[in-house]
């Protein structure tokens, strides 16, 4: 796609990924974009850069605008290969331009480029690059959500170029908000941003509320949110902002997701009685089949559910492989603010149900126990019991969720 002018004199010059699916093992299904910046100012400026073999597109959209051997400033928001690896190519035009970017950053790409003849200079919060009209701050966001990650404001344009937060995996001929909320619609942007968080950010919340504390405080005029995947915010920036500090603060839907596998389908048709008990007690109950599911829609349905079930049979006497599999991923993403349970059909000794509890002591998760388990295909008291189980833990997600 062409380059799009976002503010007077400061260009989308990015590249739309249509076809990527997979994003580092996250399932992306629309594509994402790789969204990169133009500021047209006594000394032009680039920030960040896109995915390597998307260069070719970035280089052409900067030269429809200008020749790209005048650049004269490039920062690095976030060392990602998404963003910074086409920074070589850049680079050769470029090559008396000067790189800035937080110091973490720099020791981070000098694994991946030769540094040496290269312009490179280390930023922290509150230095500024004055650039003509234009001066430009940087406010350090580490582990938001690496750990050279920083954020860079242009007060002149009141933009905020947010790197990868606030961003969504969307490819989409739509480059803002408000263009896409009329192609497609709101809940679909909600959802991506809430998909993103979910499987990027989760981990960081503590400090999503710390940097976002420190943007209002330094009055930050906001018009425009620019973050480097998706849709740029530019009719409600306010919005992303406000999900963002919910879902810090522990937002979640009053309902439970069922998530699970099975080899014979016993411990699906335990899932079944399990959803109607979670329903008689008032709640949505999504149902979630694990090796049917992309894992990262799953992370985002485990999200977006107060109360969590994790259903497993038992295969050599611990978790089915794909129930292990997510909660080892759902482990590193340190969520907060959920209840959960297990249930699970076994054959003899079982242990699926045991080992998914000491997954949950790991992650600090509060448990309803005991788990509901019975041996190979539920009967029909098992049934009525597995009712009574999704019903009781309905109960719990109701009483634990009145704290939020
Ligand atoms: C290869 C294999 C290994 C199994 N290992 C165990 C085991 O170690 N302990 C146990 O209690 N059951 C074991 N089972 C039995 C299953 O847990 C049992 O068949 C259960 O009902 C399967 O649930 P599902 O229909 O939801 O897959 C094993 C089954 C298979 C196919």
């Amino acid at each position: 796609m062409k380059a799009v002018e976002i503010k007077q004199g400061v260009f989308w010059v990015g590249a739309v990924d249509w076809a990527v699916r997979d994003f580092h093992g996250y399932e992306t299904p629309r594509g994402t974009t790789y969204n990169n910046f133009l500021i047209m100012d006594e000394e032009i400026t680039l920030i960040d850069t896109v995915k390597y073999d998307f260069a070719d597109l970035t280089i052409k959209n900067i030269a429809g605008i200008v020749d790209p051997a005048r650049i004269k400033n490039i920062i690095i928001n976030h060392i990602e290969n998404d963003h910074a690896s086409s920074l070589d190519r850049i680079m050769a035009l470029a090559p008396q331009a000067t790189i800035y970017i937080s110091d973490k950053g720099r020791k981070g790409i000098e694994r991946f480029f030769d540094l040496s003849n290269w312009n490179v200079k280390s930023v922290k919060t509150g230095d500024t690059l004055c650039i003509g009209a234009r001066t430009l701050e940087f406010l350090e966001t580490p582990m938001l959500h690496w750990p050279d990650s920083m954020v860079t404001y242009s007060r002149h344009d009141r933009i905020l170029f947010t790197q990868d937060a606030f961003g969504q995996h969307v490819a989409s001929a739509s480059r803002f908000d408000d263009e896409f909320e009329k192609s497609d619609s709101a809940a679909e942007l909600e959802d991506a941003v809430v998909d993103y968080y979910a499987n990027i950010l989760m981990p960081f919340g503590q400090m999503i509320k710390t940097k976002i504390a420190e943007i209002q405080a330094k009055g930050f005029d906001i018009d425009i949110i620019a973050p480097d995947h998706g849709l740029i915010w530019r009719a409600n920036p306010g919005k992303v902002l406000s999900m963002y500090m919910d879902m810090a603060n522990g937002k979640a839907n009053e309902s439970v997701a069922i998530i699970y596998d099975t080899m014979w389908q016993s411990t699906e048709k335990m899932a079944v009685p399990i959803a109607e008990g979670i329903r008689a007690e008032g709640l949505d109950c999504r149902v979630v089949k694990l090796r049917a599911t992309p894992m990262s829609v799953a992370i985002k349905e485990f999200w977006k559910s107060r109360g969590a079930l994790i259903g497993s049979p038992t295969l050599n006497n611990i978790l089915y492989p794909s129930v292990a599999e997510f909660l080892t991923h759902l482990r590193g993403l340190r969520p907060k603010n959920r209840i959960v349970g297990a249930f699970g059909s076994y054959g003899w000794g079982g242990g699926a149900v045991r080992d998914a509890y000491e997954e949950f002591k790991k992650m600090g998760l509060q448990a309803v126990e005991p788990g509901f388990q019975i041996p190979y295909r539920p009967s029909r008291a098992d049934e009525e019991g597995a009712f009574e189980f999704g019903r009781n833990f309905a109960r719990q997600v109701i009483e634990y969720h009145k704290g939020f």
